[in-house]
């Protein structure tokens, strides 16, 4: 979890046009707006060369930024076959203070809850099978992502998923590096903070508890004493909202732990998607291209496929 300790975030964000020069590498780049406010520092929309296509995150903590970038080279180390997320590391000198900075690929989207809320919860089966699919590659590479909330969850054009704040991911085998408290497993007394795939797979399961019934979630966290947290307390939200039963074997698992592995969850995450999508009255019938969605990024995973879908 975060030490709530004074950081950047704590500082003015700085104007729209301000421009750093990094001291070492000498690239420029022209802040265009504030993307996030983190405990650890200021996320901005950055521009350079013309191409506004950068997340440029800066912070007083030289130790904790260096360290985050440090995470985010050897993830693309061991993902070769993705597009490098980090683009530089550098400091700069504002108001006479050095200031550590990286520079990341800009991720457009909106945080997975507000995406929903705004396009309706019937994207639920496609963004909850890429996300898998995304967590999948994760962990087949050796690291578990730990942070999983909405806001580092964001969702693009037709349900496309990517992952932001990577500075919370642990090697597998290692301790979760950074966790929101109610997504937590150890919170809920229901494993430990040692990264495995699992400790996704729960906190997953918390995020469309929370995206979907997020009142009902915060007011249990609010009465349950520390004792009586547990997965089976979490269950009666799942078993009495009406999204959510029909995920119910899957939610049971992925809170108890119970999944084989990450594509095995993913596949189980589509078999349920499927059996909840038969309608059971004419009211309740999904759009058949949202179907067709599915099938589509199971069986491809490329939003090529799904904007062709759409053409
Ligand atoms: N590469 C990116 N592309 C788009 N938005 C981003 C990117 N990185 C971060 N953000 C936005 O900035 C916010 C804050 O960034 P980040 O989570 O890295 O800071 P943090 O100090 O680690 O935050 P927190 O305390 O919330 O974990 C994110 O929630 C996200 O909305």
């Amino acid at each position: 979890m975060r030490c709530g300790v004074t950081t950047s975030s704590d500082r003015q964000p700085l104007p729209r046009g301000t421009e750093i020069r990094g001291k070492w590498n000498g690239r420029l780049y022209r802040l265009e707006r504030l993307l996030g406010l983190g405990s650890n520092g200021q996320v901005y929309l950055a521009s350079s060369d013309n191409r506004i296509n950068y997340a440029v995150k800066l912070g007083l903590e030289t130790a904790e930024l260096q360290g985050e970038a440090n995470i985010l080279a050897s993830l693309d180390q061991s993902e070769k076959g993705r597009q490098s997320f980090l683009v530089d590391v550098d400091d700069v000198v504002l108001e006479g203070k050095t200031v550590p900075f990286y520079v990341m690929r800009y991720v457009p989207g909106s945080p997975v809850k507000d995406y929903l809320r705004q396009n309706g919860t019937h994207w639920l089966g496609v963004i909850g099978y890429r996300l898998l699919e995304r967590l999948t590659q994760l962990h087949d590479a050796g690291w578990v992502f730990g942070d999983i909330k909405s806001d580092n969850v964001l969702v693009g054009e037709y349900g496309r998923v990517e992952l932001v704040d990577y500075g919370g991911a642990s090697a597998i085998g290692r301790s979760v590096r950074q966790f929101t408290e109610i997504y937590d497993r150890g919170y809920w007394s229901a494993g430990s903070r040692t990264a495995d795939p699992a400790y996704d797979h729960f906190a997953v399961a918390l995020l469309w508890l929370h995206a979907l019934d997020g009142k009902r979630l915060i007011q249990l966290t609010r009465t349950l004493l520390p004792q009586n947290r547990h997965p089976r307390e979490l269950m009666k939200l799942v078993r009495s909202h009406s999204r959510l039963l029909p995920l119910e074997a899957w939610m049971e698992k992925a809170l108890t732990g119970q999944f084989e592995s990450t594509k095995d969850a993913s596949r189980q995450w589509r078999e349920s998607v499927r059996i909840s999508q038969k309608p059971k009255t004419e009211g309740d019938r999904v759009p058949g291209w949202m179907v067709g969605l599915l099938g589509v990024a199971i069986a491809i995973s490329t939003s090529v496929a799904a904007i062709w879908l759409f053409d």
